[in-house]
């Protein structure tokens, strides 16, 4: 009978754990591609000056990341670019953004303005991604950004795990918010 050895006496050791399944990757890739718009807005539930309609030069900057690449890139730049920038500009640029219950969001339509309401429970298409956004504060412009950047990254081929992972919006040059994901 075998009495030395690997196995005899004491109990094996326990085989190390697996990886979690949550567990991150030591490393990613992030691109970043940024935009701007000009663009009124109105905050009537802060007090002071931002109750009135007043104008800003704004910039979106939005941040795609992903575990690995595809044919070297996490998403081409351009045609990502390209579907941003129209977004913005045909919802957004030269145009007002307004909480649906503000007085001037029916008023200004009615006077050939462009408008796009946050907040509206009869949203246009393109509003639909700002339905639960009471007013365009710089935050809620942030989120309705992100929600339209991965509706476009969906439709584009891309890296595997490709997804918005940040986005950032300025409304002038020292008022920024930044929109970030948490939970994967
Ligand atoms: N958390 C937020 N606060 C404020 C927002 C906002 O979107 N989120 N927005 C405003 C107004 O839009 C306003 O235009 C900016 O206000 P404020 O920074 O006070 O005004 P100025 O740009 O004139 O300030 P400077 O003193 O020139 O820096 C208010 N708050």
């Amino acid at each position: 009978m075998e009495t030395t050895g690997p196995g005899a006496g004491a109990a094996a050791a326990p085989a190390p754990a697996p990886p979690a399944a949550t567990a991150r990757p030591a490393a990613e890739h992030a691109v970043a591609v940024r935009h701007n718009f000009e663009t009124a807005h109105r905050l009537p539930h802060l007090a002071g000056k931002c109750e009135n309609l007043h104008g800003h030069s704004w910039w979106a900057e939005v941040t795609v990341t992903a575990p690995r690449l595809a044919e070297g890139t996490v998403v081409e730049f351009g045609s990502f670019k390209a579907g941003l920038r129209s977004w913005i500009d045909t919802q957004l640029d030269h145009g007002a953004m307004l909480g649906s219950a503000d007085p001037l969001a029916k008023l200004l339509p009615d006077h050939g303005c462009k408008v796009f309401r946050f907040g509206a429970a009869d949203p246009r298409p393109a509003e639909r991604f700002a339905r639960d956004l009471a007013y365009p504060t710089v935050e809620a412009v942030a989120e309705l950004v992100a929600r339209v950047a991965a509706d476009l990254l969906a439709a584009l081929p891309c890296a595997p795990g490709a997804r918005v992972s940040a986005v950032c919006v300025s409304e002038t040059h020292v008022n920024t918010a930044q929109w970030r994901e948490t939970a994967r």
